[in-house]
């Protein structure tokens, strides 16, 4: 069990970790949220003693970490896999983790074994990819079989095959009993994998509560539909008082509707449905909506969120061509590709073609010069 009191980090005047109380606890993983510079890996490293708290106090089974004679048999942890001596093989430095913790040698072999390592266990790991360094970043986690799992973005870095097994790797820990705490940005990932949340934002605790809950009380929940007979679909829930939302993609959302209810109402009028399906919405969607106000670094431009980029598109839905069926909209680049229309400095490059194409460093404009 981790359990967090009061916890606050300041750094001069910014206060990274601000009053953090919660408690993790073990038989289920619990996802780790927040958005970038939310303080994430600040507790994490409190956690682990690498930072000291400017007041209150975090606990490892009721012990601060610099009270385990043996850390690793308590608390494993992945926080930075690049912390590694790169002139080392896999081997010793998990052999060098092992002795401090007085670990047998045996266990290394099987620490290696687990993160399919073993054949390149006596390589040096300078020359490993970012996701054989996360595996042995694993690796030395579950070195000293501890009760408790800490894991900062385990699955930075890793391919699909990769992600899937640390998915099953953490869930079958917190299966054993074992307490596993693991951050991550990748949303789909954590909806799979965690089943308790802790969602801080500004170093804030915003939530702290089951992933079914955190969903259900942060977005919305709603049926789409589609059938031939729009205006039927219209007059028939509008007299039922339930009000269809148009969504331009040609479905029909109904907020908080009863599949079941809505699928006979549309039988007793004889309505043909080509669908009919309650929607929940995502994690990301819900972690979008509480952290929105928390969120401190905004992409700009229209490559962000603007009304012409690419984040303007719906989940779901095609990426429009450029300038199909509409007046065409600024791009990006469209600044030093068209500099004479924008307000980008030079003339050098020539006119743009107008096509809105995205033809890398060989583009039309090159060939001016
Ligand atoms: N050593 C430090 N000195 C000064 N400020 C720091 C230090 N470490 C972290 N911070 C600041 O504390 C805040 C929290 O950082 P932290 O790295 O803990 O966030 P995070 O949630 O892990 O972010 P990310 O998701 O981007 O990894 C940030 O504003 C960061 O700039």
């Amino acid at each position: 069990m981790i359990e967090l009191q009061g916890l606050t980090k300041r750094y001069g005047d910014r206060t990274a970790v601000d009053h953090l109380t919660f408690t993790v606890r073990p038989g289920v993983v619990t996802g780790f949220l927040g958005p970038n510079g939310a303080g994430k890996s600040t507790t994490m490293r409190m956690l682990l003693g690498l930072d000291s708290p400017s007041s209150g106090d975090v606990r490892i089974d009721g012990k601060h970490y610099a009270q385990l004679s043996e850390p690793l048999k308590y608390i494993g942890a992945l926080l930075d896999a690049k912390s590694v001596h790169g002139g080392r093989t896999a081997y010793n430095h998990l052999l060098c983790l092992a002795q401090s913790n007085r670990i047998p040698r045996h266990r290394v072999d099987e620490v290696l074994e687990t993160v399919g390592l073993t054949a390149v266990a006596r390589k040096r790991s300078k020359g490993f990819s970012l996701g054989m360094g996360q595996r042995l970043g694993i690796a030395g986690a579950l070195l000293g079989d501890p009760e408790i799992l800490m894991f900062d973005e385990p699955v930075n870095g890793l391919d699909p095959e990769g992600i899937h097994w640390i998915r099953n790797l953490m869930k079958s820990l917190a299966a054993q009993g074992r307490t596993v705490f693991v951050s991550s940005h990748l949303m789909s990932e954590m909806a799979l994998t965690a089943e308790h949340l802790i969602v801080i934002g500004r170093g804030r605790l915003l939530a702290d509560t089951s992933m079914a809950d955190f969903i259900a009380q942060n977005s919305r929940s709603y049926v789409r539909i589609r059938t031939p007979q729009v205006e039927r679909l219209k007059d028939i829930m509008d007299q039922a008082g339930r009000p269809v939302v148009e969504t331009g993609d040609g479905s029909f959302e109904i907020t908080d509707g009863d599949p079941a209810e809505l699928g006979e109402l549309a039988a007793q009028h004889r309505l043909v449905l080509h669908e009919l399906s309650p929607q929940r919405a995502s994690l990301e969607e819900a972690f979008m909506q509480l952290t929105a106000e928390s969120v401190e670094y905004h992409a700009g431009g229209p490559m962000g969120s603007g009304p012409s980029g690419v984040g303007a598109v719906p989940d779901g839905q095609p990426v429009p061509a450029a300038g199909a069926g509409r007046s065409r909209q600024p791009q990006w680049g469209d600044s030093w590709r068209n500099p004479g229309k924008g307000s980008g400095a030079g003339s050098e490059l020539g006119p743009d073609n107008g096509s809105g194409s995205e033809s890398g460093s060989g583009s039309e404009s090159g060939k001016g010069r």
